[in-house]
């Protein structure tokens, strides 16, 4: 197994988020499990000094629709970083695959193409148990990895 606990970050080790601005596009399938996955980012970039008017989230049908959410906030250019949030759960067809592949792409795309760093917050589970496990159970919640992750890329996109 290669989740261990999502949750665990070193405040000490870490620069304030307090000069970055996020934008943060959450999916609402699956919203039991993403919308823990949010407050898991928004208190973890909280945590580590954000402002609260400093984080804007938007909410978009499902995972395939990040990519457009992501670009659009992309294209603003006034975010230092960019967290897409969604749970993609397998059904009885391939169409699981075709979701996680298009979001993928995408985010992919995004992070080669845009100046914006794009943090990928997507929940790939075969059942939600698995979810329930990463959004706050007993494996942590992939939200806060995310909040870890996206103020570590911000960093970044300062240096020129
Ligand atoms: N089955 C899941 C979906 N499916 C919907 C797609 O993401 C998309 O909204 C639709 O194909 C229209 O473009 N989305 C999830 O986020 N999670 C799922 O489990
Ligand atoms: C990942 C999905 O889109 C999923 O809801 C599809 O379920 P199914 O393959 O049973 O149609």
């Amino acid at each position: 197994m290669a989740t261990n606990n999502l949750s665990a970050y070193e405040k000490s080790k870490l620069p304030s988020a307090h000069p970055y601005r996020f934008g943060i596009v959450v999916a609402d399938w699956n919203s039991q499990v993403t919308h823990n996955l949010h407050k898991g980012a928004v208190e973890t970039l909280i945590d580590l000094g954000a402002k609260d008017s400093n984080i804007d989230t938007i909410f978009v049908p499902g995972s395939i629709e990040l990519v457009y959410g992501a670009t659009k906030m992309c294209k603003k250019n006034i975010y230092d970083a960019v967290i897409v949030i969604g749970c993609v759960i397998r059904g009885e067809t391939a169409h699981f695959d075709y979701v996680c592949q298009s979001v993928t792409n995408g985010i992919t795309y995004l992070n080669t193409h845009m100046d914006t760093p794009v943090v990928f917050c997507v929940l790939t589970d075969n059942h939600i148990q698995q979810s329930l496990d990463r959004s706050g159970g007993k494996f942590g919640n992939k939200g806060v990895e995310a909040g870890v992750v996206a103020l570590r890329m911000a960093t970044l996109k300062e240096e020129r």
